[in-house]
């Protein structure tokens, strides 16, 4: 796994932003895979109404609590937020990214198997994608998903509309 680090222009970002410890986030990459096995689409939700970057398009996850481990998180998150249980997590790829209002190291996973109904739990709405990305806006952090995918796929092109 390859860990990268990704800065959000801002006027008001503290001087001293890349000291800061990160927040470690567990993210779950969703994908569908046709009768062949290839990767067709993947699951991005809208983040709630209350939450910094409101109404922005994510994949879904949440941090990590204390002595969890990224699988654990990211097991409790689906449950919580989209009332599904998910099968094995297959750890994919680590991203640090500075924002103004936190440092996180976001750690995706993409995820293929899982049971139960989606469930809105937080009021956000989830929509099945493939490029490029139809929703709009997307959050900085997952424009870096959304060039791995395009490379995994010898996509060519936008990775989302603007
Ligand atoms: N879930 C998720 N978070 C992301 C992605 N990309 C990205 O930069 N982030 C950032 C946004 C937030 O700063 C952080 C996740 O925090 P969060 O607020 O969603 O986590 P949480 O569900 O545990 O929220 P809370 O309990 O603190 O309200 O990671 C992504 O694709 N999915």
């Amino acid at each position: 796994m390859s860990e990268r680090v990704n800065q959000t222009a801002s006027p008001h970002s503290p001087v001293a932003a890349t000291d800061r410890v990160p927040v470690e986030v567990a993210v779950g990459v969703l994908v569908r895979r046709d009768a062949h096995g290839r990767e067709t689409e993947f699951l991005m939700t809208s983040r709630p109404e209350g939450k910094v970057y409101a109404g922005y398009w994510e994949f879904p996850g949440g941090k990590l609590e204390t002595g969890e481990t990224v699988e654990q998180a990211l097991r409790r998150e689906l449950h919580e937020e989209l009332g599904i249980t998910i099968a094995a997590a297959h750890p994919w790829k680590i991203e640090l990214m500075e924002y103004p209002h936190a440092k996180v190291r976001l750690n995706f996973c993409k995820v293929y198997d899982w049971q139960g109904e989606f469930e809105m739990r937080e009021h956000q709405a989830m929509s099945w994608q493939s490029l490029p990305v139809q929703v709009a806006p997307v959050l900085p952090g997952t424009i870096p998903v959304l060039q791995w995918f395009a490379a995994e796929r010898f996509h060519v092109g936008a990775t989302h509309v603007v």
